[in-house]
């Protein structure tokens, strides 16, 4: 999307025609840094530290990691070795797998001299492909947008509530609960978004806030404590939130805190829907608290925090004593019966395991 008046993505390659360029989100929105990958090394540790975050990213960041390991070593030993080193990064967002396990097995039948131009040329494919589901979601979703607006007064907004951040920097580019979004604004359709900060790496307050801001969408920052207050007092019209893995059935993990919005909002009949792409949800299971691995991250996470002081230095300051451990599970799973729809690229299906095979029949029977 536009940084300034400057298109791009999350993540593209070099003008070196080999190294893997990437926004390191870790500075936004006080600093704007590029970072180039040039090996596997490198790109595991972008994953893992969160350099780029949000599971199709993630995906196709991994899909580049394949690209520089074959440029370095077109081995079948170094195609399993990168699968494993990369898929060790983070355990929850299955678009990891799904990238990893689609480049091993579109690379092992290839000659070693073919692999490395090859994977660069598929990743770059995934990353297009990614931008195409973005915006089929974002279609989709700005039926439910348009549907609520026409409920309201004229020039009322559409008062969205979203949690962490699946925008465009989730994804390659447009991202998923914010692609509906960035639509309703070309269309006209008044929205203001309600971004919950999102504790404790705060992706809210520091990655969609700037996005909003950076795409002039009206928007108003809130603790997540706050979402469900809004909800009682008939302040929130929807609630739309990304995923980084959706079962068979349509339970939805995503950020932790998203389970307890999904209950204000049940409990207050507020709609709450899922923007995902397909290659987010898993096919091979259908229990979402039993199977969806769960990633414990750092304590240090919630016991620091990260700002600009008054000197304009980006630093960490700690919120909490020293001797106090903390806990840090960065998902949780909100059961389907609590979402009132899954928006992907094929259109809106109910959280069910029919209504998410009503659209992709085929990838059922493949399971
Ligand atoms: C479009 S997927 C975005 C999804 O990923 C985020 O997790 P993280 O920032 O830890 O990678 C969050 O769960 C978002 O909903």
């Amino acid at each position: 999307m536009n940084v300034g008046d400057r298109h791009f993505r999350t993540i593209w390659v070099n003008e070196d025609g080999w190294g893997v360029d990437i926004i390191d989100q870790r500075w936004l929105p006080h600093e704007f840094r590029v970072e180039t990958l040039r090996d596997v090394k490198a790109t595991a540790t972008a994953i893992r530290d969160m350099w780029v975050r949000g599971a199709p990213l993630i995906g196709v960041t991994a899909a580049y990691g394949m690209a520089l390991a074959m440029r370095a070593d077109p081995s079948d030993t170094a195609l399993d070795a990168t699968w494993e080193r990369l898929h060790a990064t983070r355990p929850t967002a299955i678009n990891l797998k799904w990238a990893l396990d689609g480049m091993r097995s579109f690379l092992r039948p290839l000659p070693e001299a073919e692999r490395a131009a090859a994977a660069y040329r598929r990743a770059g494919e995934l990353a297009d492909e990614d931008v195409e589901l973005n915006r089929g979601i974002g279609r989709n979703g700005l039926a439910v947008i348009r549907e609520i607006a026409g409920r309201k007064k004229p020039g009322e907004p559409v008062n969205i509530l979203t949690h962490c951040n699946a925008g465009w920097l989730a994804t390659v580019d447009y991202g998923t609960a914010t692609s509906p979004i960035y639509l309703a604004g070309e269309e006209n359709i008044p929205v203001h978004v309600y971004v919950d900060e999102t504790r404790p790496r705060n992706q809210g307050a520091q990655l969609t806030a700037w996005e909003m801001a950076g795409h002039g969408v009206p928007h108003t920052l809130i603790v997540d404590n706050a979402g469900g207050h809004l909800m009682q007092r008939g302040a929130i019209d929807m609630v739309i939130v990304g995923t980084d893995r959706t079962t068979a059935n349509g339970d939805v993990c995503n950020k932790i805190g998203t389970y307890l919005k999904a209950l204000a909002a049940h409990d207050n009949g507020v709609p709450f829907y899922v923007a995902l792409p397909s290659p987010t949800i898993d096919w091979t299971i259908s229990d979402g608290l039993r199977d969806v691995p769960i990633e414990e991250r750092a304590d240090e996470e919630v016991s620091l925090v990260w700002g600009r002081d008054a000197d304009g230095e980006v630093r960490q300051v700690r919120i909490s004593p020293e001797a106090t451990p903390a806990a840090n599970p960065a998902f949780d799973v909100t059961p389907a019966r609590l979402v009132t729809g899954l928006i992907t690229e094929r259109g809106i299906a109910a959280a069910s395991t029919d209504g998410l095979k009503a659209l992709f029949p085929e990838k059922v029977a493949a399971a």
